[in-house]
């Protein structure tokens, strides 16, 4: 487990740019390493900007887009192509735009797949299951997972003090989520907590205080963010305005 860093960025169309520079390099160093490269993407307006800021990246062309596989951390479950699922968002700001290989993009299920969200998240577990290494555990290897932060500090679609987090399997049906819509597929807490690196990114003055709170140690039930620890690497990526309740011991990165 890693302890928190913290990188602060003037605004929020920095962040974006910053993180997408990041994560076309962290693609390519897993390639060189690897062969190959995997992300989780997640939701919401700062993750968007991020997939429309590596589309316009030109480095982006140094990586072997056929060679990364795309999961999601959560999705909304709403009908396939519905222009609020996650997956339709991250298709049309980036997806689209690269030469991926189709077979290592791994949606998480659509409503009319002809599954209730509980077998459906059962589907996504067996999908990551299938892209498990051999001997190691039911998952495959996350590169790099990132994840916005909501005001109230829920991070994919893990809520402040919902029945989700004491669900054991590794991906769960979300009913009552307070975000709409309010059904949703997600990761659960020690799932995303397998990734190498973790990436939280958070942009505006409404996220202050669920940042704050996750950095000073708060408990996950009731700030998700805070239960959030890659392996290798927690990286919190704010703009100035989502930073300015971090606490001090952090504060020598700004
Ligand atoms: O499906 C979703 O809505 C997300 O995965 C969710 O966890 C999102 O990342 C945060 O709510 C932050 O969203 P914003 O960047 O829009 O504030």
């Amino acid at each position: 487990m890693s302890e928190a860093s913290v990188a602060v960025h003037a605004d929020a169309d920095l962040l974006a740019q910053s993180v997408a520079a990041r994560l076309v390099v962290k693609l390519l160093d897993a390639q060189a390493e690897r062969g190959q490269a995997s992300v989780v993407l997640t939701g919401g307006r700062i993750a968007a900007a991020v997939y429309r800021a590596v589309a316009a990246l030109p480095a982006k062309d140094a990586v072997d887009w056929s060679r990364v596989d795309f999961w999601w951390g959560d999705e909304r479950f709403l009908p396939a192509g519905d222009p609020e699922r996650n997956e339709t968002q991250a298709r049309a700001a980036l997806l689209d735009a690269l030469p991926v290989d189709p077979a290592r993009i791994h949606p998480m299920p659509a409503s009319d797949a002809g599954a209730d969200p509980e077998e459906a998240a059962a589907r996504y577990a067996a999908e990551l299951a299938r892209a498990a290494r051999p001997g190691t555990a039911a998952l495959p290897h996350f590169d790099v997972l990132m994840l916005g932060v909501g005001e109230d500090g829920h991070v994919a679609s893990v809520f402040p003090e919902h029945p989700v987090h004491y669900e054991s399997r590794p991906v769960s049906a979300v009913r009552g989520s307070p975000k709409p819509p309010p059904v949703r597929i997600t990761l659960t807490l020690p799932t995303i907590n397998t990734a190498e690196e973790v990436w939280l990114v958070a942009g505006g003055a409404d996220k202050a205080n669920a940042v704050g709170m996750a950095l000073a140690g708060a408990g996950p039930v009731q700030i998700p963010a805070a239960g959030v620890q890659g392996t290798g690497r927690t990286l919190w990526l704010l703009d100035r305005a989502a930073a300015a309740s971090v606490p001090a011991r952090f504060r020598s990165l700004r």
